[in-house]
């Protein structure tokens, strides 16, 4: 990656992308908060702009998750399965509101003798995004031990979360319905936000990591706008926040499955 060259034309962010369900979205607001773009037009947005934020990409084998990253970051996609061993990493680099901002992609081994490699690197996490197949009902079960699994490594109230159903190419419009109703029942108990994907067509995969930088840049800019306020008058403030911000208004617990 060559951080002085331009951020490619197609990863510039100038609007908030929105969710893809409601039911189970961080936040359903239509643009971003008011004091991110204040921040963005003043230049206030302090350490943001050279940070690298850590994404990591869990779920169980061959649901999907390497051909997810390969979609958005390459434009490719492989049809035969190579089991990812330990871990890789992609990084991709936006402009958000005008300011420079990275994802560093992990994309961890699922396959059981190799989650021990991979579980040391789930530290230090800014999201996690579960991944399962939409077709595969046991892949879904899973998700809630994944969860477990990332937050032993990570601060639950720091992390935001996102859960993916893949291959939805490979279900009919029936069978797709009934399991978004698990899908999104699921969501809601994790405090995440729900997404289905293709990445064999790409339906949903840009908007869907669009969505994902455009959300941890908000929340890696309402952290540095409270450690200001902070700073200035010796006590933390919330960034206030309005019944749409459906789990960011109170600091995340620990989810129900996790306990
Ligand atoms: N039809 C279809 N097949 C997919 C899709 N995504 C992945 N696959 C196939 O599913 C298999 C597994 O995909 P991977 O991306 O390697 O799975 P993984 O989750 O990275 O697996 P591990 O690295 O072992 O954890 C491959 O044969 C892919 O071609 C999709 O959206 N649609
Ligand atoms: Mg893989």
């Amino acid at each position: 990656m060559n951080v002085l060259a331009p951020v490619r034309r197609d990863r510039v962010v100038a609007d908030l992308p929105q969710c893809f369900r409601k039911e189970a979205a961080l936040h359903t607001r239509p643009e971003f908060h008011s004091s991110v773009t204040s921040a963005c037009q003043e230049q206030r947005t302090g350490t943001v702009g050279f940070k690298i934020s850590k994404i990591i990409v869990v779920g169980d084998l061959a649901v999907g998750k390497t051909c997810l990253i390969n979609r958005f970051c390459k434009d490719t996609f492989d049809k035969n399965y190579k089991a990812t061993i330990g871990v890789d990493f992609e990084m991709e680099r936006f402009e958000v509101l005008g300011v420079p901002f990275s994802l560093q992609l992990w994309d961890t081994a699922g396959q059981e003798r190799f989650k021990c490699i991979a579980s040391t690197y789930y530290r230090g996490a800014q999201a996690i995004v579960i991944v399962f197949d939409v077709n595969d009902v046991a892949s879904l079960d899973h998700t809630r031990q994944w969860l477990a699994d990332a937050l032993k490594e990570n601060d639950p109230s720091n992390v935001i979360l996102f859960l993916v159903g893949s291959k939805k190419d490979l279900s009919t419009p029936a069978q797709y319905s009934r399991m978004e109703k698990d899908a999104l029942r699921v969501a809601q108990e994790m405090q995440a936000e729900f997404w289905a994907v293709s990445s064999l067509t790409g339906e949903n995969v840009r908007d869907f990591f669009f969505r994902v930088a455009a959300l941890t840049f908000e929340s890696s800019v309402l952290a540095e706008l409270e450690r200001g306020s902070a700073r200035r008058i010796g006590d933390a403030v919330r960034i206030g926040s309005t019944e749409s911000d459906l789990y960011l208004s109170a600091p995340r617990k620990k989810p129900k499955c996790c306990q």
